[in-house]
Formats: structure tokens, C-alpha cells, sequence
């Protein structure tokens, strides 16, 4: 046995293997270490190897499935091995790979996170370019794409992959950025071009790509390839569910980088957390297949109009009645799901009888058939009736209202889907009543009153006589076992008629299993219509959930318009907004005269979150989704740029400054007219003139070079002066009152530069110690009395900054005293002149 546990094992270096032995998985050797480690399971050992003692570590294959979720959370891969063949006695049984389960091809219901498309990406690069191909196993989509090599982080964080595979150089460097992702590496010499294709046209049973309009994208069939490959083997299985090959294309979306959508907290918040996001706030769907769907579009706005006006009116019209289509999608089973496990053929009976209440329920939505004057919703409405009652009414006749789990437990198939079955299954019924007969019978003959016949799993059919009526049992009773206060007998009637039903439900079982495939392989001729319905359900629950969350919130729905200008009145922040108890709206409206806000005021002023929600609503709009504003109008946008707060990259080897410069070069060399770009506080990583000087310098380039419609949020007031120089330049604030040394936050956006910072009432709400506050107080007295005096830093007059001396940090006072002392010589002093002097200087100081 261990020999072959070791051919197999062989073929799986990297992996975990599960050995199936009796009702046990185990693990062997440094597995069963690794193991016990990570599920905390007790590590034996057995035999040797070598010399050695044999590790083992095992868990109840009953109860398997948690220990997996734990592994694949760990980002484990897990083979599963299990018996194959009949117990002979002689050699090991058969056993073999079953199912390889990654973290990126998962497709277990109990493995997956509902809300949360599972998806593996295999990437491919050659020199400057990338190919990408990502699957989802449980969703049944295949898309490819190319990028070049400095796009393909953000590529990764748009794809957000569970696992990805790729070369081991490419994945050398992919781990710098992102330790905790599960990884494959594939051979070099697997990324060939035609043996790549080869694998593609086979799937598809095609003799080239063109039908898929993807043949010239060379590298990203080499990674669709390698993965369609890779997943096949996971699965043991042809991928029927995998129909079709999409090219994605990036310009079809409004790009939004990595820092971008960690920025704006679309589906994660900034430390990582599910919630509160734009998403968790959006998502009013009933079904999870909704959920995924939502997900995959607030992460890929559209910049097609026609597209997005087109969610914009189904929308509209679902506002009306988004909860009657709730009510009824929110009994739907995940279709999506269910249909790759069809194709995966690991669909459970509860899947399938799951499905057929679910085709039961689409008729109920047949009302939307009054909107289909809308696009979108006739397509959903073309989808829904294409469905046939075919696939419905066989579910029906062949599924108990109820079924057991597995199919192996049987009572699956109905009574009077087959003939046979219900024959095999009337042996077992009609033996009830033979039970009941026999007893009667037994009763009476033996005057023993409470004779009985019962049955057990161990010890099959059984006449059970009280102890104190053993005297009357018959000769012919065979003893088969003693308990405490009775005997158990068998009769060779009783073992006659035992055998006949045990033959007729191992019999059943067979024919039930057999029955079972026979479903799975009609439900597979029609595996693309229910991928169409899936499809179709979750589009609508997401546009009802729109409808949901523009009703309730009092969103508007934007007017999308082919020139520059963005204007919000009275825009919210979606997610803030719930968080706090009355939220200040804000409006905004740059255009091409005036595309550049410096937005001053003081910290915990709402800037930031002023800046997000400019951008939040602009992503919004761009989804189809109505945004929380009084009006917008939207011009085109290209892409979203965000530069905010100050982190560590410490694992990618960069400083918080050197991160801060990274991300704002990116926005320099990459925003154009079409961009919109918020910078929060740029510079204030590094001392006060450096970071003062790189702020200006990066806001002309982004006034003049860029155009890009910029929201500049600084501490700097002398970037307000940018104003007097450009026209395109307009200063906000957001205001706050000073109430005795209070402070309170007003949150409006004000035209007009603010007039102070406020940075020690801040601290001061903040808990910083008095002490504290009253040095920090009369320091920057200090250094305002002498600012005042000393020509203010004049970023308009280069050329004479640069010739002036470098202003000191002292105010005149201590300058004067300083040069008195160094005048002095104390050795010509009296004891009363320096006396005098000291309380002079002294005085000057005060
Ligand atoms: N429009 C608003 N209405 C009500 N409360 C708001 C509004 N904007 C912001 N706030 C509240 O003020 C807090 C601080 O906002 P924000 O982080 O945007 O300030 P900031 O000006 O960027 O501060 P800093 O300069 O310190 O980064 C938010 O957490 C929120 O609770």
C-alpha cells in the first residue's frame, strides 16, 4: 500500500494528499506533519520506511469537507485519493485521484463564499507584454485579456484572483507584492504557443479561435491554454460548463488602478474588511448570484453610454416594483452554481431539486414582460421563457419533492419515474407488511405476547424474545445474539426473506445511481440555457437592487453627457453617509474654464471625504446605478485616479514617502484631459519646503500638462495662490467655526481658500495632552509672528526664492538676542553689566 501511496504522491510534490483508507483520510510523512500543523489534528506514527517510522495523521471522511475549507483557507492545494476498486483481500485496493481541490478551483458548495466569484488566473509574460486568462469554475466564465507588464498589478486587483499560475519567475516577483496569494508554477516550456492553441481548438471543437475573435491575442492563448488545462485536471473532468471564450477588454471600462480601488473601498475597506464598502452598501440582491454580479460591476464601470443609459432605464421602470422581483428571486437556489456542478457532474440530489423549484418560480416573473419596451429587461424577459418547461417538468418527474443529500443514501428518484426502481423499492415496502404478518404470526404460534421482529443496521432482521419467555421459544429458532433481558433469534424464513431485500436495495441503490447519471446527462444538453437563466437572474436582481437602493436613498439618476464637465449638487458620500447621523451634502461642478479645485480646511474637515464621494458618484454613474445627489451631469470620464493617505509598503521595499512619489508618478505619466484625479495632501511625507515645492510643482503639471480634472486637497496655503495664475484654478475650503479654543466642523464646501489649519484644536478633540498643546500654541505663535515679518515664500517668483537666503526658523526677537551675545565679550563685563544683560535678553524674549 505504501508503494503505491508513494507512485501516487510522486505525481504531486507540492500538494497535499488525502489517502482514502477505510472511513479515514490520512497523510503520510512531512504531509501528515504539515497537516497537523494547520488543522491541528494528532500526528501518529506507524510501520517505517527506511528505517524510519511512518508519520500519520488522519480525519473522518465523513467530516472531510471542513478540513478542506481550513486548508484551502490556508491557501493549501489538496488531492483527494479515493478507493476505486473492490476489496479483494489480495494487494491494496484500487485507489485514485479523484479530485485536486486549489484554492482558485474550488467549486464545492461548502468551499465557496457565496458572495464571491472564485476565480484562477494564469498569466504569461513575454518581454513588455502579458497574457492573462482567468476561469471561474463555479460560475462557468473563461475571459482573456493582454496587458502590458506595468498594468498587470492593477490587472491582478481588477481580476482578484484566489490563485494564480504562472511561470516560476514571473511568480518570484508577483510574491513581493502579494505574499498571501495561493500560487502554481508551471513550466517554462508548458507556455507554447501552439500546443496551447491545440488545447483550446480541442475544447472548443474548433479548428481555429476566429469564431471567438480572439486568434490574434498570441499570449493570452497561451495562458488560456495552460489554465483550461490546469483546471481540468483539478477536476478530473472535460469542463462541458466552459462554453465559450470572451476577450475582455480593458477599454470598455473605466480604468481604475490598484491603489484606486483599495482607495475607494469598493469591496474591501482599507484595512481589509468586508464592510462598510460601496459594495456592502449597494447590495440589496436577493439571490447570491446578484451579489457576485454586483461585485463584478461596481469593480468594472462602463464607459459605453449607450450601455449605461441602457441600466439606467430598466432601473427606472424597476423602481416600481424592485419588491415583487425580490420576493421571488430571493427563493431562487444559485442556478449559476448549480450549473457548473451539472457540468462538473458533482452536482448533489439537493441541487437538483433546488434547481426545479427555482424554474417553478421564473414564471412568476413573467410581469416584467410589460418593461421589455427596455432593452435590457427584454433580454433578461428572452432568457427567462427560452427556459422550457422541458427541463422543469423532467425535474419534476424524476426528483422526490424532498431528496436524501447523497445520492448513495438513495430515495432520490420519484416513485413512478422508473418502473424497475419502484419494483425493487416494493420489496423493501411490501416487506414491511410481511414484518408485521410474521410477527402476528409468531405471536400466535408461540403465545408469547410481545414477541418481536425488528430490524438493525448490524444485525439485519431479527425475532427478539424477553428473557422471561425463553421457554417458549420454538426449537427452530437459531440463538444470534444475548442481550441483558432478551435473546435475539433468526428462523430460515426470516434470513430468506432478508437476503431478497437486501439484494432488492443494493439493487435500488445501483439503479438510482444509474438513474441519477442519466439526469446529469440530459441536464448537461442544456447546460448554456440555464447558464443564460443565471445569467439573466442575477442581471436583474442587481438592477432591482439599484432600483431599491435610488429609491430608498433618494439617488438621481446622472445625465451622462460627451463633453468635459462633472457636476454633482448636493452629492453624499454612499457609505459615509450611513455611518453618521446627519451628513452634510456638497456640490461640485468643473468643467474645462475651471478643472482644478485646491480644496483647503482643516484636518477633520471632510476633504477627504469630499474627494471620495466626487468619485464614488462618478464610478456609480458609470455602473448604470442612480447616485446619491440631487443632479448630475457626467461627462466622460476615462479613468479614476486616487493618491490618498500615507501607508508603508515595507514588503514591497518602499518607504511611505517613496509610495506616496511611486503613486503620483503614476498619475503624472498616465492622467489625460479624460482623467479624474484626487490628490490628498501630496508632499506631506517629507519636510515642510521639499514637500511644499513637489505639491506645486505637481499641481501645475497637473493644470497644465495633464488637464485632468483634479480635486487637490492640501495643507499648504500657498498653493492657494495657483488660483491668481490660472483661470482653470478655484479654491474651496470646507468651513468650520472657532468657538473659544473649540472647533466645530461645518463639512460645507466653501468657495475660497480657508483662513487656518486648526491642527491644535484637532489634537486637542483628540485627547493630546494639555502640556502638549499649550508648547505646540505658542511655538506656532511664535513662528507666525515671524513669518509675518519675513517675506512670505513666493512660489511665482522662482528665481528670487531661489536667490534668497534660506528663510530661518527663528522669529526677529531670537535673532537679535543671538546676535548680542555673539557680540559680547563677557571677559569685559562687570558682574552688574551681566546682570543687566541677562534681564535685557530675557525681557526680549518675552
Ligand atoms: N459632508 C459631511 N457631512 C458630515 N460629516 C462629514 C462630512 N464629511 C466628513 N464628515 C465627517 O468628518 C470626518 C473626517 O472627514 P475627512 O477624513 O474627510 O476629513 P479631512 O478633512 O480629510 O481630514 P484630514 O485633513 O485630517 O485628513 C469623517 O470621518 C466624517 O465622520
Amino acid at each position: 500500500m505504501m508503494q503505491q501511496y508513494l507512485r501516487i504522491k510522486a505525481d504531486y510534490p507540492d500538494m497535499l494528499l488525502f489517502y482514502r483508507m477505510g472511513d479515514f483520510y490520512e497523510l503520510f510523512f512531512e504531509d501528515a506533519e504539515l497537516g497537523s500543523r494547520l488543522l491541528g489534528i494528532t500526528l501518529t506514527q506507524r510501520g517505517s520506511s527506511a528505517g524510519t517510522p511512518i508519520k500519520m495523521a488522519g480525519v473522518p471522511f465523513h467530516s472531510a469537507d471542513q478540513y478542506l475549507t481550513k486548508m484551502v483557507k490556508l491557501g493549501q492545494s489538496v488531492v483527494i485519493v479515493d478507493q476505486v476498486g473492490e476489496v479483494t483481500g489480495k494487494g491494496p485496493v484500487e485507489r485514485k485521484v479523484t479530485r485536486i481541490i486549489t484554492p482558485g478551483t474550488l467549486t464545492d458548495e461548502t468551499l465557496l463564499n457565496d458572495k464571491e466569484d472564485n476565480q484562477i488566473l494564469a498569466i504569461y509574460q513575454k518581454n513588455n507584454q502579458c497574457g492573462l486568462a482567468w476561469i471561474s469554475l463555479s460560475g462557468g466564465s473563461f475571459l482573456i485579456s493582454e496587458c502590458v507588464a506595468s498594468d498587470l498589478q492593477n490587472q491582478i486587483e481588477r481580476i482578484r484572483p484566489a490563485e494564480i499560475i504562472a511561470s516560476e519567475n514571473l511568480i518570484k516577483q508577483l510574491k513581493i507584492i502579494r505574499p498571501n496569494l495561493a500560487y502554481k508554477i508551471i513550466p517554462e516550456w508548458h507556455f507554447e504557443y501552439d500546443l496551447n492553441l491545440r488545447r483550446l481548438c480541442e475544447h472548443f471543437l474548433v479548428n481555429d479561435l476566429d469564431g471567438f475573435g480572439i486568434s490574434h491575442y498570441h499570449q493570452a492563448i497561451i495562458s488560456a491554454g495552460i489554465i483550461l488545462d490546469y483546471a481540468k485536471q483539478t477536476q478530473n473532468n472535460q469542463l462541458p460548463h466552459i462554453n465559450s471564450v470572451i476577450y475582455d477588454n480593458q477599454n470598455d471600462y473605466l480604468i481604475l488602478d490598484a491603489i484606486s480601488r483599495k482607495n475607494l473601498e469598493i469591496s474591501e475597506t482599507i484595512r481589509g474588511e468586508k464592510a462598510p464598502t460601496l459594495f456592502s452598501v449597494m447590495d440589496q440582491c436577493a439571490s447570491t448570484m446578484g451579489s457576485r454580479l454586483l461585485d463584478k460591476w461596481l469593480n468594472n464601470p462602463l464607459r459605453d453610454h449607450k450601455e449605461i443609459r441602457a441600466r439606467q432605464e430598466a432601473v427606472k421602470v424597476l423602481q416600481e416594483n424592485y419588491n415583487q422581483i425580490h420576493g421571488v428571486l430571493k427563493q431562487v437556489s444559485d442556478i449559476e452554481r448549480i450549473s457548473s456542478r451539472i457540468g462538473l457532474r458533482t452536482a448533489r440530489p439537493r441541487d437538483l431539486s433546488g434547481l426545479r423549484d427555482s424554474l417553478q418560480l421564473i414564471p412568476q416573473l413573467g410581469f416584467i414582460r410589460e418593461y421589455c419596451s427596455i432593452s435590457l429587461i427584454a433580454e433578461i424577459y428572452a432568457k427567462f421563457s427560452e427556459v422550457s418547461q422541458e427541463i422543469y417538468s423532467y425535474l419534476l418527474a424524476a426528483i422526490k419533492p424532498e431528496p436524501k443529500l447523497l445520492i448513495r443514501e438513495g430515495d432520490v428518484i420519484n416513485e413512478g419515474y422508473n418502473p424497475e426502481l419502484d419494483r425493487l423499492r416494493s420489496i423493501n415496502t411490501d416487506g414491511s407488511q410481511f414484518i408485521l404478518e410474521l410477527e402476528a404470526k409468531e405471536r400466535e404460534r408461540t403465545g408469547i405476547a410481545n414477541l418481536k421482529v425488528e430490524y438493525n443496521r448490524v444485525h439485519g432482521y431479527f425475532i427478539e424474545i424477553s428473557r422471561s419467555n425463553l421457554d417458549k421459544a420454538p426449537v427452530e429458532y437459531r440463538r444470534t445474539q444475548t442481550l441483558k433481558n432478551a435473546e435475539r433469534f433468526t428462523t430460515p424464513e426470516l434470513k430468506s426473506f432478508e437476503n431478497e431485500v437486501l439484494a432488492a436495495n443494493d439493487k435500488a441503490l445501483a439503479l438510482e445511481k444509474k438513474i441519477y447519471e442519466e439526469i446529469l446527462d440530459f441536464l448537461n444538453q442544456h447546460l448554456s440555457q440555464l447558464q443564460q437563466l443565471a445569467d439573466a437572474i442575477a442581471t436583474l436582481d442587481v438592477l432591482a437592487s439599484f432600483a431599491k437602493v435610488s429609491l430608498l436613498g433618494n439617488y438621481c439618476c446622472p445625465e451622462l453627457i460627451n463633453h468635459h464637465q462633472i457636476r454633482i449638487d448636493d452629492g453624499r458620500h454612499p457609505v459615509v453617509e450611513k455611518q453618521i447621523d446627519q451628513f452634510i451634502a456638497n456640490s461640485i461642478n468643473v468643467d474645462d474654464t475651471s478643472k482644478f479645485l485646491m480644496i483647503t480646511g482643516p484636518n477633520m474637515g471632510g476633504k477627504s471625504t469630499y474627494m471620495r464621494q466626487v468619485a464614488i458618484i462618478c464610478l456609480l454613474a458609470h455602473c448604470g446605478c442612480y447616485v446619491p445627489a440631487t443632479k448630475a451631469v457626467i461627462g466622460v470620464i476615462d479613468r479614476i485616479f486616487t493618491r490618498i493617505g500615507a501607508s508603508d509598503d515595507l514588503s514591497g521595499g518602499k518607504s511611505t514617502f517613496m509610495v506616496e512619489m511611486s503613486e503620483t508618478a503614476n498619475i503624472l505619466n498616465n492622467a489625460t484631459s479624460q482623467s479624474l484625479v484626487i490628490m490628498d495632501e501630496v508632499g506631506r511625507g517629507t519636510s515642510t519646503f521639499d514637500g511644499l515645492a513637489l505639491a506645486y510643482a505637481i499641481a501645475r503639471y497637473l493644470i497644465e500638462k495633464c488637464a485632468a480634472y483634479s480635486l487637490f486637497a492640501t495643507h499648504y496655503f500657498e498653493l492657494t495662490d495657483l488660483a491668481n495664475h490660472y483661470a482653470k484654478v478655484a479654491n474651496v475650503h470646507l468651513s468650520a467655526v472657532e468657538h473659544k479654543d473649540q472647533i466645530v466642523f461645518m463639512h460645507h464646501v466653501e468657495s475660497g481658500p480657508a483662513a487656518k489649519s486648526y491642527g491644535i484644536q484637532v489634537a486637542s478633540l483628540a485627547g493630546v495632552p494639555k502640556p502638549v498643546l499649550a508648547t505646540a500654541k505658542k511655538y506656532l505663535q511664535h513662528l507666525e509672528d515671524g513669518s509675518e515679518k519675513q517675506a512670505k515664500l513666493d512660489l511665482f517668483s522662482i528665481d528670487a526664492a531661489l536667490t534668497d537666503e534660506y528663510p530661518s526658523s527663528l522669529s526677529p526677537n531670537e535673532e537679535a538676542v543671538l546676535s548680542k551675545l555673539r557680540q559680547v565679550d563677557p571677559n569685559d563685563l562687570t558682574a552688574k553689566q551681566a546682570l543687566d544683560l541677562l534681564y535685557e535678553l530675557q525681557q526680549k524674549l518675552r
